[in-house]
């Protein structure tokens, strides 16, 4: 008789499995920040300084967690935030990870240092909505063969980090010598033929890039790494369908703000123009609502993923969707919500 291996039952002991099975310097890139780790922890820390203020006898019913948003419905507001290097984690990589996504209803945003290829990807799960991840290259005609190639798998919006005009320096990385794939491995979505392109990191980027991707594409842009509201406004001109209040995970600049102490001025200088979206230190369903309250559209996760991943492959991260959408509905019903649209900023308050 065959058992299936038991799954952790929450988020620390799915860090700790994965930690476990990984290669010391391979959970080390996943777990790692930049710097200190300051802006890794405050990510953290800034939903445990938030407490929720619940509303009573509002008689709302069973809650729904879906929410609209410009690349698509999603069955519940907790997307998957594009990470490298999934393979590294499950020999099946971003293909267990899209599957997981599939099954929670939720979208995958792919990034485009993926260890199989984008239409891989969509192949191996055909219903998943897929958002593609683009680092905007200097070699334009290249970056649309790049963008061509998401458009062809079917992807449904891309999503342009504008946090890494140069590579954070993760001393964890630098302790372990860890710069390459291991043999076998390689980002499939830089192929140009034969080779394999590395991905820059280019300072030269700027809001002429944006304008001649949008001249380039029909699909929504996603702008991922907003962090200050006076780049909202431009955001918006240059044709952003969507802004995504990022710090990489505390992964580029140590020492920025907690991306939920961002949350609220950025909502205020889109004031509702476009959706405004968060990632960083998401643990929870509580967290997840705590976002929601402050006027995110919806929050994406990083990390946990990686961990179900690596402690449990597709089943491991399906389980840790799983686990947060059930304790969103959780929450919500707990708040007296029957959805995300009944959260308001008076439902949670500063405890510090
Ligand atoms: C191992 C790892 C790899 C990442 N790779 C990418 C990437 O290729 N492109 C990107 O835009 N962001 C990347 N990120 C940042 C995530 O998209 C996201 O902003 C961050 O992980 C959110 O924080 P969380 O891990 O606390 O949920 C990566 C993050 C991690 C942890
Ligand atoms: C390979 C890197 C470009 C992926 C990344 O963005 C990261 O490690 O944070």
């Amino acid at each position: 008789m065959s058992t299936v291996p038991r799954l952790p039952a929450t988020p620390r002991e799915f860090e700790e499995e994965a930690r476990a099975r990984l290669d010391p310097a391979h959970y080390d890139y996943f777990a790692g920040g930049a710097g200190d780790e300051v802006t890794l922890r405050a990510n953290e820390a800034a939903f445990r300084r938030l407490a929720l203020l619940p509303r009573v006898l509002r008689g709302a019913g069973e809650p729904r967690t879906e929410v609209a948003l410009p690349g698509g419905r999603a069955g519940m507001p907790v997307l998957v935030a594009p990470t490298a290097f999934h393979r590294l984690a499950d020999p099946e990589g971003e293909r267990a990870t899209a599957r997981a996504a599939a099954a929670n209803e939720t979208i995958m945003m792919v990034s485009m240092a993926g260890t199989v290829g984008v239409e891989d990807v969509a192949a191996a799960a055909p219903e998943a909505v897929l958002w593609f991840q683009l680092y905007i290259q200097p070699d334009m005609p290249f970056t649309e063969t790049v963008v061509r190639r998401a458009e062809a798998a079917g992807c449904a919006a891309l999503v342009v980090t504008v946090d890494s005009p140069a590579r954070g320096v993760r001393e964890r990385e630098l302790a372990h010598g860890f710069h390459d794939l291991p043999d076998g491995l390689c980002c499939e979505n830089l192929r140009d033929g034969a080779a394999v392109r590395p991905i820059v990191m280019s300072p030269d980027i700027g809001w002429e890039h944006i304008d001649r991707l949008r001249r380039m594409t029909d699909l929504p842009i996603v702008l991922k790494g907003i962090m200050n509201p006076a780049d909202v406004r431009p955001a918006i001109e240059h044709g952003a369908a969507a802004l995504l209040v990022s710090n990489h995970g505390g992964r580029q600049l140590d020492t920025l703000p907690a991306t939920l102490d961002m949350l609220p001025p950025v909502v205020a200088a889109a004031d509702g123009a476009v959706p405004v979206l968060l990632d960083g230190g998401v643990r929870r369903g509580t967290d997840v609502v705590k976002a929601l309250a402050l006027g995110a559209a919806a929050v994406a996760v990083g990390r946990p993923v990686l961990w179900g991943l690596a402690a449990g492959g597709e089943r491991g991260a399906a389980r840790v969707l799983a686990m947060l959408r059930a304790e969103v509905r959780e929450a919500l019903a707990l708040c007296g919500c029957a959805s995300p649209a009944d959260l308001d900023p008076s439902m949670v308050r500063r405890t510090c």
